[in-house]
C-alpha cells in the first residue's frame, strides 16, 4: 500500500472524520435507531458492540448514507453527507451475507475499490495494479487474484473484501463483523494490517461480536441496545461487563454527548503513541499466504 500526504503527518490532528448527530431511522414503519450521536477521528478505532437486532449494521448504512434518516444528521469529513461526494475517502467492508459476487474474480473485486482513483474507461494504470497487488498480499490471497469468489471459503471471500477495501486506500474504512467466519491466524493478521494502517492515521469503525485479536486496537467501544447508545468509552473487559452496560445502559459519558478519542484506554489498550515508526508500505504476513480457512 502506497503512503500518500496524509501519512507523513504525526497522529496528532485528531478531527472528526465521521460524525453523527441526534440520528433516528425507520424501516418497515418501527424504529431501528433512535438519537443516535457519535463521532470517529483520524487515527481512532471504534467498536461498535451490542446483541443481535441491536441496530449495528443499520448504524453503519445510515452512517454511509446507505440508509435514509428519520431525522438527524451525519457529516463526512467535515461535509453533511448529502453534499459529500469525496468517496474515495471511504472504505466499506459490508457484513459479507448481504453481497452476492459468487462469478466475480477476486482481482476484478479488489480492483473495483480502485474505481475512486481511476477515470472511467481506462484499464488500470501500473499504480492501480500495484496497489491491488499489495492489498491482495497483505490478506494473503495473493496467489488467488484470477479464483472467482465461489472457489473461496467464506473466511476467504472475507478477506477479499477487506482487500478491496484497502486497495481503495481509504481514510475511514467502516467494517461490519471482519472477524465472522475468519481463524484466528487470520484474524491477528488482519489487526496487524489495521494497526499499521492506523498508524499512518486512517480512522476505523468496526461492527464487532467478540473482538478477539482486535482488542489492542480499539480506542473506544460503543455498545447499542435496541437502536440507542448504552455506552460510550472504554472497551468492556468481559462478555459480563458488556451485558451489564446493555442491562443498565450507563455510559462511559453521559450518553448521546459526542465522543471525543478516549484519554485512556484502560490497562490493556496500549496508546498508539508507542507504536514503531512507519516501516513503509504494508508487509503481507510471512507465514499465512494463501491458507484457507472457515
Ligand atoms: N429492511 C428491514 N425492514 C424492517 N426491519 C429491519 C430491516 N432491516 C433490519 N431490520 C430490523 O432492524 C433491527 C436492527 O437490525 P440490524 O441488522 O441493524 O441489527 P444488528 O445489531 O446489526 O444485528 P446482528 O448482530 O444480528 O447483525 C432488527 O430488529 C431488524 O429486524
Amino acid at each position: 500500500m502506497a503512503d500518500d500526504q496524509q501519512d507523513a503527518q504525526p497522529v496528532t490532528q485528531r478531527e472528526p472524520v465521521l460524525t453523527a448527530r441526534d440520528v433516528s431511522v425507520e424501516l418497515g414503519g418501527l424504529p431501528v435507531l433512535r438519537g443516535i450521536s457519535l463521532a470517529v477521528h483520524r487515527g481512532e478505532t471504534v467498536a461498535l458492540l451490542g446483541g443481535n437486532g441491536s441496530g449495528k449494521s443499520t448504524l453503519v448504512r445510515a452512517l454511509l448514507g446507505l440508509t435514509a434518516l428519520r431525522r438527524g444528521s451525519v457529516r463526512l469529513f467535515g461535509t453533511e453527507i448529502g453534499r459529500f461526494r469525496d468517496w474515495s475517502k471511504v472504505g466499506y467492508v459490508p457484513q459479507r451475507s448481504t453481497i452476492d459476487l459468487t462469478r466475480a474474480k477476486v482481482n476484478e473485486i479488489v480492483g473495483s475499490g480502485r474505481l475512486g482513483h481511476r477515470l472511467p474507461f481506462v484499464p488500470p494504470r501500473a499504480k492501480d495494479r500495484q496497489v491491488i497487488g499489495e492489498a491482495l498480499q497483505v490478506v494473503g490471497l495473493a496467489d488467488r487474484a484470477q479464483a472467482e469468489m465461489q472457489q473461496l471459503s467464506g473466511g476467504q471471500q472475507q478477506r477479499v473484501l477487506i482487500a478491496r477495501a484497502l486497495a481503495a486506500e481509504p481514510r475511514l474504512l467502516v467494517l461490519d463483523e471482519p472477524t465472522a467466519g475468519v481463524d484466528l491466524e487470520h484474524q491477528q493478521i488482519l489487526a496487524d494490517v489495521l494497526t499499521e494502517l492506523l498508524r499512518r492515521g486512517m480512522a476505523i469503525l468496526v461492527v464487532l461480536h467478540e473482538i478477539g485479536p482486535l482488542t489492542p486496537l480499539v480506542d473506544r467501544a460503543i455498545v447499542l441496545r435496541d437502536g440507542r447508545i448504552v455506552h460510550d468509552g472504554e472497551l468492556p473487559r468481559s462478555a459480563t461487563e458488556l451485558h451489564d452496560h446493555q442491562r443498565a445502559g450507563h455510559g462511559g459519558h453521559e450518553v448521546g454527548e459526542i465522543s471525543g478519542p478516549s484519554a485512556s484506554s484502560g490497562p490493556f489498550l496500549p496508546s498508539y503513541g508507542t507504536l514503531p515508526p512507519s516501516s513503509g508500505p504494508l508487509q503481507p504476513p510471512s507465514a499465512s499466504s494463501g491458507r484457507s480457512e472457515s
